[in-house]
């Protein structure tokens, strides 16, 4: 079995006054890499508040990733906007950068209604990273953009000759598994549900993407390994102990706000607040999970 990737889906550094904060962008990959044994990070992401921040801002974060991940971590730079410009102009960016490979999520203002509409939006950013690997960022309950992921990377190949997969965040393991079946080998399926990671491991996912990897890295590489030496007993029950502690999360509405929290409370990084339309966590709140975290998880 080819070895399966584990992505961090990367929170946003903001300071105080919720402008984004370079500084602490060493010392997370130091704690990714070497804390949670993570080597990869999709950076401006839905976790990454991508749309909440303008397209100057997405450049200085991709730039300082890539600066300084260089030679330790891959990084994949989601680019979707809800501009096709916007969008080409960070694509070009992440070539300049060079970022190791480019995400991009279906627009979800003005909607594509099918699959072709889609899948030609996804050549016209990729023309712009021509050297680049292209994944689709598959993430139907964020975009409201339900057309399946079969259906938008079906011959996509010849549209995009760097296509290289998607990053599926949805719970239709039907639509996963239409993905894996009729896909070439060379192509990844990174599954980003953490909840059921191991399901869209069973399916066929080549790896993972999602945010809680960047607390919970080695916990969910115990389980790929795990998964990878057939022990589904032992997969399942580092699976069960990361739905525990997401259920006491969503007890008191895990959101991305209590999510950056959480994250500051394990990490010790100065990740700041939200930025506005999402609220900051209650520190009440947050203590409750991070203790239940720290019962359940007692050590890497
Ligand atoms: C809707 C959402 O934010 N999904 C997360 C999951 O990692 C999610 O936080 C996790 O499964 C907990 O619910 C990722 O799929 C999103 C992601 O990887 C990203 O930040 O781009």
């Amino acid at each position: 079995m080819a070895d399966k990737k584990l992505v961090a889906a990367t929170f946003t550094p903001f300071d105080s006054k919720c402008e984004v904060n370079l500084s602490q962008i060493g010392p997370y990959i130091d704690y990714l890499t070497k804390r949670q044994g993570v080597k990869s990070v999709f950076v401006n992401g839905t976790t990454g508040e991508s749309l909440s921040l303008s397209v100057a801002e997405r450049k200085m974060l991709a730039e300082e990733w890539c600066k300084k991940a260089k030679g330790k971590m891959e990084v994949i730079v989601h680019v979707g906007c809800m501009s096709l410009k916007d969008s080409q102009e960070l694509a070009r960016h992440a070539v300049e950068i060079q970022a190791d490979a480019i995400a991009v999520m279906a627009p979800f203002f003005l909607k594509p209604k099918t699959a072709e509409a889609l899948r030609l939006y996804l050549q016209e950013v990729a023309l712009a990273a021509p050297i680049l690997p292209f994944y689709y960022y598959h993430i139907p309950a964020i975009t409201g953009v339900h057309v399946p992921a079969r259906d938008v990377i079906a011959n996509i190949q010849e549209l995009i000759p760097m296509f290289r997969g998607v990053k599926f965040s949805d719970t239709d393991l039907m639509d996963l598994g239409q993905c894996v079946s009729s896909s070439p080998p060379q192509w990844s399926f990174l599954y980003g549900v953490d909840e059921q990671l191991l399901a869209g491991l069973a399916m066929g996912a080549d790896g993972a993407a999602g945010s809680t990897y960047n607390y919970l890295g080695c916990h969910a590489n115990k389980l790929i390994a795990a998964f990878k030496n057939c022990d589904l007993d032992r997969a399942r029950e580092i699976q069960f102990k990361l739905q525990e502690l997401l259920s006491c999360a969503r007890n008191f509405g895990f959101d991305l706000g209590v999510n950056k929290q959480l994250m500051i409370n394990v990490s010790g990084l100065l990740l700041g607040p939200p930025r506005l339309p999402v609220m900051p966590c209650p520190p009440s709140n947050v203590q409750a999970i991070a203790k239940k975290y720290l019962e359940i998880f007692p050590e890497c």
